[in-house]
């Protein structure tokens, strides 16, 4: 039986429900088929595996960072500051636990995720919600940083898909050098957004401010949840990140390093541009099967993100995410995305995108079907 929205505490808990089933289109995680070439790397595991158990970790490591890094334009990261973990939710805990030794105020980007809200409310922190768009109008408060230790931003947004530009990074990271506060970045959807390629490494080195950034491998590529977490932090951070991290694991799978690796590689070659027009694709095939359904809107145009919000006019969300279940169909509703005001998304419903064609193709055409009932 699915259990009332009204008992489920969270988004996490909302995408247990639809794990299942065929027509899961509610995590943003990837579970599209893999491409021919994805297959070959999948297929050569035992050469991974063979190589994991031969080669010195430290090698394994530093060629994946270095993949990946360079895969998504960051090639200033700093090789030695980066934390490999299980997952960009481990990181993030490892990040929270670090920064609640020593800050107990926070601003966060509103809306995101829920469970960066939730794992920083965790270790105690008080949250300051920044909306989006004063975040992307222009300078942040003097007065607001100075009642802060620490901004959090997520860069592009989920659920809306919004970049922060690197002239916008720049101005914010110069603001909280000023400020002596510690800017961090979940930067989980910058594989889906050429916008997002520009070195930001390069940027927060320059400011001189303490900075933090979460890196994921976890929602580009098919990989049944075989993913990394990197944890990036600044030489003058000042905070217990490393200390932490070594309560929590000693290192990731040299299997998985090699396997993202392999997957960077691939995708350099033209596999990251070949998944941006699958992505878009099935953006465009969600639109139109919903075009011109009354009250229907798309509010994130410029997303090049793997989810894509619909706001579906007067109806309740709620009631368009339970209806759809009779069709097997189960997207995301986005009132907890809105951790700090949950009614401002009462008429969002957020849909995966990183699905077969065909799953998309078929969750829209029963999301049309239900909202054409009224
Ligand atoms: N640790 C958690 N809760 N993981 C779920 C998260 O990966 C899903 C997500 O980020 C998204 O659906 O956009």
């Amino acid at each position: 039986t699915t259990s009332s929205s009204a008992e489920l505490g969270n988004l996490t808990q909302f995408e247990y429900l639809a794990l299942n089933s065929p027509l899961n289109l509610s995590d943003g995680h990837a579970r599209q088929a893999l491409t021919s070439s994805q297959v070959r790397i999948i297929d050569d595991l035992p050469g991974l595996w063979a190589e994991a158990v031969k080669l010195p970790v430290e090698e394994v490591e530093a060629s994946a960072k270095q993949a990946y890094f360079e895969l998504l334009g960051q090639s200033s990261f700093p090789s030695g500051r980066v934390l490999s973990c299980y997952s960009s939710s481990v990181a993030m805990e490892i990040f929270a636990r670090s920064l609640a030794t020593e800050v107990d105020t926070i601003g966060l980007i509103h809306p995101t995720f829920d469970n960066i809200p939730d794992i920083l409310r965790g270790v105690g922190l008080r949250l300051v919600p920044v909306e989006e768009d004063a975040l992307h109008a222009g300078d942040l408060p003097g007065e607001l940083l100075s009642q802060l230790g620490c901004v959090f931003v997520t860069t592009p947004n989920n659920p809306t898909g919004r970049v922060l530009p690197a002239e916008r990074l720049r101005r914010l990271a110069e603001q909280c050098a000023e400020h002596d506060v510690v800017l961090t970045l979940d930067t989980s959807f910058r594989g889906f957004d050429t916008d997002a390629h520009y070195d930001h490494y390069a940027i927060l080195r320059d400011s001189g401010c303490r900075w933090v950034v979460i890196e994921d491998t976890g929602k580009l590529w098919p990989t049944q949840e075989l993913k990394i977490g990197f944890l990036v932090s600044s030489e003058n951070v000042g905070l217990p990140v490393r200390e932490i991290y070594s309560d929590i694991l000693l290192g990731v799978s040299p299997v998985i390093m090699g396997m993202i690796r392999r997957f960077s590689e691939d995708a350099a070659g033209g596999g990251l541009a070949e998944l941006h027009q699958f992505i878009a694709r099935n953006r465009s095939v969600l639109r139109s099967v919903l075009a011109g359904v009354p009250g229907v809107s798309f509010p994130d145009t410029h997303s090049r993100a793997s989810v894509e919000r619909l706001h579906v006019g007067d109806r309740q969300g709620l009631e368009v995410w339970s209806r759809v279940q009779d069709f097997n169909v189960f997207v995301l509703p986005c009132q907890k995305f809105h951790w700090a005001r949950p009614h401002e998304g009462d008429h969002l419903l957020r849909i995966a995108l990183s699905r077969s064609e065909s799953a998309v193709r078929g969750a829209a055409e029963a999301l049309r079907t239900v909202l054409l009932q009224g």
